[in-house]
């Protein structure tokens, strides 16, 4: 692969970093919309009088619209490259939340979701391409663990938004206004990603070209190894798990729980801030240690019991949570244990599950299966918020009858039941004749 690149005009490491600094911003922006939502739950139902049937929708038409898109994502951007491709999806971005901001008809809220969805996911695939063109045959891993910290503290701020922000919930629409000011920093991101890759073209430099990421191969994707599947069943039920939990998570510690909405926030965001951190140290561990199946049936075994300490278990002594500059609240322990140990599987199962996909296809193909496992990821957790939205709604959850979120607590329960299913038959698989050395490549073993 460094065969593509003209050692001599390769652009400064300086440049690179920058240009990793504003797609990360760009997806830090791309992030941040997209959970801008969850606070909000509350006052769309008590402002707009939207049921959670009607919420589960504004979720679920992200992915629907995402699942289309990324029949045709990779084509557009290899066809227009990668800048134009960032700045055009972050614009849509833009677009869709000011959309959903505008109005308080859900009709318009969800046009506003399905655009999101239509920019979001092919801008995720674009800032991934970016990052294979400009890191391939450098820090490339570590590019992509730095990545997805900044795009999870996107997700976490928007969390934080309910503490440095509190003014703005009072109504529903103001903190939908406060993302698409995000959306702007994404596209300002973009542009100045787009203007520096420019500088390094006229300045002669080479690049080299990124694999078609993401452009859907029908044709060869059901010739993928067991091995492979295994990884893509375990990707459709962790993420329709953890994603749809996440969404609702706000709510459901306000509705159920008697939190605050700040201190509802600040636990929910101990997820993302837990795999800021932990996400790229997981990434360096498992890059020394190997063990890559093991670790997937290790973290799926981890989150299995914890929708059910979460419903059942005592709630425990109020503890104090958060973070300097963010705010302080209290909340119970036992919500504080889970939301962190969630936390952590949230960090190891991604930092090992994506780069895994790597080691089991080759490289030529590498952007067909990443499109194959999000296209299949979308579908899965378009489903999960319907489901749970139903559930919650048949079982009247609310303040007066939490017992009504136990039914969504055991559905999550059973897709990580599944989950750890999956990683185990993954686990038997690369333990045996069928191995892709998942178990055993380390960064040792390959020097
Ligand atoms: C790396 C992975 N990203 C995805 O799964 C995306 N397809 C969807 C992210 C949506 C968050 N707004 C991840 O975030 O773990």
């Amino acid at each position: 692969m460094n065969s593509q690149y003209s050692q001599t005009s390769r652009p400064s490491p300086l440049t690179r970093w920058a240009v990793l600094l504003f797609v990360s911003m760009a997806m830090f922006g791309n992030y941040y919309i997209f959970d801008a939502l969850s606070p909000v739950v509350d006052l769309l139902q008590s402002d707009l009088g939207f049921t959670y049937k009607q919420i589960g929708w504004l979720w679920s038409a992200y992915n629907v619209a995402a699942v289309c898109i990324l029949l045709v994502g990779g084509y557009i951007i290899d066809r227009f490259g990668t800048k134009k491709a960032i700045t055009f999806f972050a614009a849509v971005c833009l677009a869709a939340a000011a959309l959903r901001a505008a109005t308080p008809h859900f009709e318009v809220m969800l046009a506003g979701q399905i655009l999101l969805g239509l920019g979001a996911e092919p801008l995720i695939v674009a800032a991934t391409a970016t990052l294979a063109k400009w890191f391939r045959g450098k820090e490339l891993s570590f590019a992509f663990g730095l990545n997805l910290s900044i795009s999870r503290l996107g997700s976490a701020s928007a969390d934080w938004s309910t503490s440095f922000a509190s003014p703005l919930y009072t109504n529903w629409q103001d903190p939908l206004w406060l993302a698409t000011a995000v959306a702007g920093i994404s596209v300002t991101a973009a542009i100045l990603y787009w203007i520096t890759e420019n500088r390094v073209e006229r300045g002669n430099y080479q690049l080299g070209e990124a694999d078609a990421p993401d452009k859907l191969d029908v044709k060869s994707m059901f010739s993928f190894s067991a091995s492979y599947w295994y990884i893509v069943a375990l990707c459709v039920v962790f993420y329709a798990t953890v994603f749809p939990f996440r969404s609702f998570a706000i709510d459901y510690f306000q509705q159920a729980h008697g939190l605050t909405r700040e201190a509802a926030g600040l636990l929910s965001s101990m997820l993302p801030v837990a795999a800021i951190v932990a996400t790229p140290l997981f990434g360096l561990w498992v890059d020394r240690v190997g063990k890559r199946s093991l670790f997937m049936a290790a973290g799926s075994l981890v989150m299995l019991p914890l929708f059910l300490m979460v419903t059942y278990l005592p709630p425990g002594p109020m503890v104090t949570i958060g973070l300097p500059f963010i705010g302080f609240d209290q909340a119970p322990l036992t919500l504080f244990i889970v939301m962190l140990m969630l936390g952590g599987v949230f960090s190891l199962i991604p930092a090992v599950m994506w780069p895994s996909v790597a080691y089991i296809v080759s490289e030529k193909r590498l952007g067909s299966a990443y499109a194959l496992m999000t296209f299949c990821q979308q579908i899965g957790w378009a489903a999960v918020p319907l489901v749970v939205g139903f559930l919650n709604d048949k079982y009247l959850a609310g303040p007066s009858n939490i017992d009504g979120y136990i039914p969504s607590m055991w559905f999550y329960t059973c897709l990580a039941a599944l989950g750890l299913v999956f990683s185990f038959k993954l686990w038997q698989t690369e333990r045996g004749p069928g191995s892709h050395g998942l178990e055993t490549i380390t960064t040792k073993s390959q020097l």
